[in-house]
Formats: C-alpha cells, sequence, structure tokens
C-alpha cells in the first residue's frame, strides 16, 4: 500500500461505501456529541420518523452554550438568561431521557463546554471519527481523531443511522519549526497560523499539524491549536498521537482499560502518517519567529503581535474593503500601536483557553495583582473548576479583582447573558471577534490567557512578556 497520512487511515478506517461522483461517502461515526443549541430538531426528526437513537453508546450530550455561569439561586433554581435559554437546555433534558442518551447536565460534575468534557472524560480517541452540531468539534483532532462540526439536520442523520454523507476533503499539512518563545503559547500559533492562511486559506481541507513545535505542545495546548482549524476554513485539524496523548488517556474513565488499553494503544501507534505520505498542499512556519499575538479586527484571521500596529486600508492592497471596515467598527486608528489600547472587559474562558493549563497561564500573570477592569474567569468544565479550586487559583482570581463562574460557553457566544455591552473592548480566550460575537457592539480581541491576564491588569492591550508570563 502507498504511503498513507493520518487523515487517510481514519477516513479509509471508516468509510462504509466510497464517494462517487454523484454520491458522497457513506462514513461511520464512533462518537457523536451533542448540546443544547443544535440538537432539538434533530431529536424532533427523529419522533416524526418514529426512530431511536441508532447507538447509544456512541452518543453522549452536555450542556453548556445557555448555562448560567451564576450559581443557583437561594429558592435553588437557575439565573436563566432567558425563556429561550431555559428552553433550550430543558429541552435537551426531555430528548435526553425520552431517547435514553447519555446527559451530563447543569449542576453535575460532570457538566461543562462539549469540547472539554469530551476529551476530559476520555471519550475522544485516537483514530476515531468524532461529530458534533458545533464548528469547534476540530478540537478533538488534537488526539488524532478526525472530528468536525455538523449541521441540525446532519445531527438527525448521526442519530438515526451513526453515519454521515460525506465527500472527502483534501489535506494540508501545517509544519511548525523550531520551538515557541517564553510567553507564548498554542493560542498565539494559532492567531498567526490563520493570520497566514487567511480564515478561508484552509476551505475543503482537513489539516494536519506536525513539526518538532508540535511534538513539544501539551494535549492542552493541542486542543487549542486543532480548536481554531475551523478559523481558517479548515474542515478539521489534526494531530498524530504519540506518548504525550497517550499519557492524558490513560486511566481516564472512558478511555480504554486493561488489556484493551495495550490494544487500543498499539493500534493508535500506527495512525502517525507514513513517510513519504503525499499531502495536497504544505506551508512551513517558524515557531521561534511568533510573538505574542492579539486580534484587531473582525475575523480571527486579523492579528498581529501585541508589539505591532494595526493594519492600514492603504497597505491592505485587495483587502483595503474588508481593513477599512473593520477598523470602523472596532474604533481603531489605522496604523496604531495595538500595545496601550484601552480595553473594558477580560474574558478568560471557552473551548479554546479554559482548560486547568490555561487557567495556570491567567494565575501566574495575575498573582499578587489587581485587575483595572471587569474581568471573568469561566473554567470550560465542572471539573476543571473544581481542580482549579482545589490548586488555590480560584483565589488568586478572586483576590485580584476577577469573577470566578461556573463552567460553560458564557462570554464566548453570549448566550446565557454574560456579555459585554455596545462600543466596549473586550480582550478574549475565545476564538472568533465577528461583530457582535460578545454581545451587540461589542468589540473582540483575541489572545491567549497570559494576554488576556496581562491586559486585565494593564486595563490595556499589554504584552505578557513583561508581566513575567513564562
Ligand atoms: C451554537 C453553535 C452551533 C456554534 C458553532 O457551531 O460553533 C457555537 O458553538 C459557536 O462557537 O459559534
Ligand atoms: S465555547 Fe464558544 S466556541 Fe466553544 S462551543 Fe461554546 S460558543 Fe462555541
Amino acid at each position: 500500500m502507498s504511503p498513507r497520512t493520518l487523515f487517510e487511515k481514519v477516513w479509509d478506517a471508516h468509510v462504509v461505501r466510497p464517494e462517487t461522483d454523484e454520491t458522497p461517502a457513506v462514513l461511520y461515526i464512533d462518537l457523536h456529541l451533542v448540546h443544547e443549541v443544535t440538537s432539538p430538531q434533530a431529536f424532533a426528526e427523529l419522533r416524526a420518523h418514529g426512530l431511536p437513537v441508532r447507538r447509544l453508546d456512541r452518543t453522549v450530550a452536555t450542556m453548556d452554550h445557555s448555562t448560567p455561569t451564576l450559581p443557583r439561586q437561594a429558592d435553588g433554581s437557575y439565573p436563566w438568561a432567558d425563556a429561550q435559554a431555559e428552553a433550550q437546555v430543558s429541552m435537551l433534558t426531555r430528548n435526553c431521557l425520552e431517547f435514553g442518551v447519555e446527559l451530563h447536565p447543569l449542576g453535575e460534575p460532570t457538566q461543562g463546554i462539549v469540547h472539554v468534557v469530551g476529551p476530559e472524560l476520555g471519550l475522544t480517541w485516537p483514530g476515531a471519527t468524532v461529530v458534533c452540531g458545533d464548528s469547534h468539534t476540530a478540537t478533538h483532532g488534537a488526539f488524532g481523531a478526525l472530528a468536525f462540526g455538523i449541521g441540525t439536520s446532519e445531527v438527525g442523520h448521526v442519530l438515526a443511522t451513526q453515519c454521515l454523507l460525506q465527500r472527502k476533503p483534501k489535506t494540508l499539512a501545517v509544519r511548525v519549526e523550531g520551538a515557541l518563545g517564553p510567553g507564548v503559547t498554542a493560542k498565539d500559533l494559532v492567531l498567526a497560523i490563520i493570520a497566514r492562511l487567511g480564515v478561508g486559506g484552509g476551505t475543503g481541507h482537513v489539516i494536519e499539524y506536525l513539526g518538532p513545535a508540535i511534538r513539544a505542545l501539551s494535549m492542552e495546548a493541542r486542543m487549542t491549536l486543532c480548536n481554531m482549524s475551523i478559523e481558517a476554513g479548515a474542515r478539521a485539524g489534526m494531530i498524530a498521537p504519540d506518548e504525550v496523548t497517550f499519557a492524558y488517556l490513560a486511566g481516564r474513565p472512558r478511555a480504554p482499560h486493561g488489556a484493551a488499553w495495550e490494544q487500543a494503544v498499539a493500534a493508535w501507534r500506527q495512525l502517525p502518517s507514513d513517510a513519504g505520505a503525499r499531502y495536497d498542499r504544505e506551508v512551513t512556519v517558524d515557531a521561534s519567529a511568533i510573538e505574542p499575538m492579539i486580534t484587531w479586527g473582525t475575523n480571527p484571521g486579523m492579528a498581529i503581535p501585541v508589539t505591532g500596529r494595526v493594519p492600514t486600508p492603504e497597505a491592505a492592497g485587495a483587502e483595503r474593503g474588508a481593513v477599512e471596515k473593520a477598523l470602523g467598527y472596532m474604533g481603531l486608528a489605522p496604523g496604531q500601536p495595538i500595545l496601550g489600547q484601552p480595553i473594558d472587559v477580560v474574558f478568560i474562558g471557552s473551548c479554546t483557553n479554559s482548560r486547568i493549563e490555561d487557567l495556570r497561564a491567567a494565575a501566574a500573570v495575575l498573582k499578587g495583582r489587581k485587575v483595572k477592569v471587569r474581568s471573568l474567569v469561566v473554567p470550560g468544565s465542572a471539573e476543571i473548576k473544581a481542580q482549579a479550586e482545589a490548586e488555590g487559583l480560584d483565589r488568586i482570581f478572586s483576590e485580584a479583582g476577577a469573577e470566578w463562574r461556573q463552567a460553560g460557553c458564557s462570554m464566548c457566544i453570549a448566550m446565557n447573558g454574560d456579555r459585554i455591552e455596545r462600543g466596549q473592548y473586550c480582550v478574549s480566550t475565545s476564538n472568533r471577534n465577528f461583530e457582535g460575537r460578545q454581545g451587540a457592539g461589542g468589540r473582540t480581541l483575541l489572545a491567549s490567557p497570559a494576554t488576556a491576564a496581562a491586559a486585565a491588569v494593564a486595563g490595556a492591550v499589554a504584552d505578557p512578556r513583561r508581566m513575567g508570563a513564562a
């Protein structure tokens, strides 16, 4: 057999029926993750057709987008943002009960953002196909899974058949040479990659991240990187499994155990791309040249080093119109340094950067300092919240004047009531800076947890390296 890439190995192992000119391939799905926003219609479809869920053992739900991050009130009720948020969550509860789907609901120690909870429980396995009605499903590719977002009607198909119709994507290798410098993280790397590729640069492709700088990343950092593959337009992002992957998974509740573990690891060791495997495209990035990054505009590709200047429309060539429009929305002056730009809010959280290492990085900057602006720290899962509290990180945040909240998507998408006001600037560790993403008229600057924490302390865009970020 000719050499194959990681993607091709996973794809080939899951094709039930290959694609033809007329029809997409039928792909078998190993893990289907479900949340409250994109599942109601899908369950309604099942009900309308009198169908059960095909594989209950491969379907797992949690609630995250619409869940409040403030604790239960004295009367035991949750402080819902609005009737729709509450209705979505109670609908998921009802659907899971009716169809027998495993649910990790609000209030349970296993609840959290779907892309945080899956890996944490050990549900995400190398070589698996993982889907969810959510674009950031790409996160799970960090394990060497083929993981991608699907639409609501496809959620219905997968619930009913455990299969999905898919055209085979192309492959794009992103080789990251060298090593990241102090204070420079996977978030900075991915912002630099998207700035380079453009928000449409990965369209139709599955990205495989390769090279020494990728091998050096922790599992959590790999998840940050793969999470944002979709923001370059890619179908998915993948990283070949290695000892770091196996060490993360070992002993997790839903990972294989005993003899099954040994067998699984032996199979997973076969997954990395073969020597000589061909990609449709290849790009090389020098990690040592990357600085802490921040976005200045209204898509994740509009990113610059924190020490850089906001672009001018004149220098933007074909992008001139887009740059003008983004500058107008963001209220930034062409050519101004981004460092020192005053801000109003800091959000540390989201499926990009709400894991324990992210919280530790933020705490390292905030320790013994005070925040100058409203700062929200939202762990990605109830388990991370508990771990952070056991480590005393919550005290560091509270003493610095930041708000320590319950797990969920929160201000990443502002569906649960956590939002910024019109015209406000928010340095956010999330993945999308679209107009109004964090609240109507709000302005988002995407950055790493260390950069966000540094901005909280300065009340302005700041360089985390000057505040001791390692
Ligand atoms: C609500 C959901 C469908 C959406 C997504 O698909 O990604 C959300 O999670 C987001 O981040 O924009
Ligand atoms: S944290 Fe943000 S990006 Fe992630 S699933 Fe929730 S809304 Fe989407």
